[in-house]
């Protein structure tokens, strides 16, 4: 393997150009490196030389480094962090991930920088989609912790570090080890069998830390800790921060409960108590990120689209709430968006004129989508009971990855179906 000082004094490992140091882990140093054939910032996550070369550590730190690197080009989802490509050697191995550069969440852990409650609970309902993604796949993370999700630098997450994942494509699944003592569910720490349920008790403890500022067990060495997190009830989260309200609390207790029997069977349950919750914890007309992944996923209009076109979507569209009365658009105005409606009822008016009145799942001014440009509004668009609608612009849509062009238009050629079957519906009854 190439491994040479360049010019500016920098590491080059294989094609790719070292620029500095991101972090430490106990296994590897993750180098912000530069691939310059396509001229991408990549993160390149170089293993421990000495423990590859260690007889004792050597078959856990080949284990490790076989654990993500079978992640090559597997997942893809908005919030688990893509692995590129994995080169091992005799002496060394290194894998190549996309570039996250918003630091950890490590520091939110901390009372002085709380993130606010809603935004928490945004976070957590995105690691929960991403480690039921993967679940799905077949993979257990086993090493969920504060310094293993990474945040963008729009405050978004990805879940990171699959090193000590057991995956069902396993021989052995259990592993002895790895993973971070502070998180494991006490099943873990016993070496049972596992199951999602490790998992849910891992993230459930990475919330509490987010809300509080606190870990909840205090211990002055491991086996001491082992003890706490076997038999020792951690306080709820509300004691340390009283704005937390009840049924987070109650959330939180179920997901970190000692007995798995007493915790959320499946990510499925946690995903959708936290769906509850973000109704809870939104108070002011703002509609999280969370309400809006479910409110999409909940519309036929979308039924088709898998859970990454979701978020894609989540990403290209703009929420508007209007109350009754408001003209959300107007005759003889020039736009290039569309609009489904999420909740509530408009009517469309041609001059004074009612044409049909459109409810929850019903799109408007999509035929512009149709044209290249921005073009003539032939219709008016009113409010009858407050609405709340998501505006699509073409040229947004436009820049979309192919497979979410292909669904809209498959969506957009059944609401025109409906719409021709109306039409000849009325022609006949004439
Ligand atoms: N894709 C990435 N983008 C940006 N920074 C990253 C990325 N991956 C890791 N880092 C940084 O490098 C640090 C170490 O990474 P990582 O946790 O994967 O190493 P590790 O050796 O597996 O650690 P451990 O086994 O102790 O959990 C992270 O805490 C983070 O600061």
């Amino acid at each position: 393997m190439e491994k040479a000082r360049t010019a500016t004094g920098l590491q080059k490992v294989g094609k790719y150009e070292i620029l500095y140091p991101l972090g430490q882990g106990s296994t590897s140093v993750v180098y912000l490196a530069k691939d310059p054939f396509i001229n991408r910032k990549v993160a390149l996550k170089l293993f421990n030389e000495s423990l590859l070369r260690q007889a004792v550590s050597k078959k856990l730190a080949q284990r490790i480094f076989a654990n993500e690197a079978a992640l090559v080009g597997q997942f893809q989802h908005p919030h688990i962090v893509e692995v590129y490509d994995a080169i091992l050697d005799s002496s060394q191995g290194f894998l190549v991930m996309e570039y996250v550069p918003g630091g950890t969440l490590e520091p939110f852990c901390e009372v002085s920088r709380l993130l606010p409650i809603t935004q928490t609970v945004e976070i957590i309902f995105k690691c929960v989609r991403a480690l039921e993604y993967a679940y799905q796949r077949g993979v257990i993370h086993r090493d969920i912790k504060p310094a293993n999700i990474l945040r963008t630098t729009t405050g978004d997450i990805k879940v990171s570090d699959f090193g000590s994942a057991v995956s069902d494509q396993m021989e052995e699944t259990q592993l002895s080890g790895v993973g971070s003592p502070a998180y494991m569910a006490p099943e873990q720490l016993r070496e049972d069998l596992l199951s999602q349920q490790s998992d849910i008790y891992s993230l459930g403890l990475v919330m509490y830390q987010l809300l509080t500022g606190h870990y909840p067990y205090s211990a002055a060495s491991n086996v001491e800790l082992a003890y706490q997190i076997l038999h020792r009830d951690p306080p709820p989260p509300s004691l340390y921060r009283s704005e937390i309200p009840t049924a987070i609390d109650q959330l939180v207790m179920r997901a970190i409960a000692k007995d798995p029997a007493q915790r959320y069977c499946q990510w499925q349950d946690m995903g959708e108590a936290l769906l509850a919750l973000s109704s809870l914890s939104a108070p002011v007309p703002t509609i999280t990120e969370t309400k809006k992944f479910k409110a999409i996923q909940d519309l036929s209009f979308f039924q088709n689209f898998d859970e990454i076109l979701i978020w894609e979507v989540l990403r290209i569209t703009t929420w508007h709430q209007y109350p009754q009365g408001t003209r959300i658009i107007r005759e003889g105005d020039i736009g290039d968006s569309f609009f489904i409606i999420t909740q509530g009822e408009v009517e469309v008016l041609r001059g004074d004129r009612l044409l049909t009145q459109l409810r929850a799942g019903d799109c408007f001014g999509e035929m512009l989508y149709f044209q290249d440009t921005s073009a003539v509004r032939t219709t008016s668009v009113c409010v009858k009971s407050d609405t709340t609608v998501i505006e699509i612009q073409a040229n947004r849509l436009n820049r979309s990855s192919d497979a979410c062009q292909v669904e809209f238009n498959k969506a957009f050629l059944k609401i025109l179906d409906k719409k021709i079957a109306r039409l000849v519906a009325l022609v006949a009854d004439d």
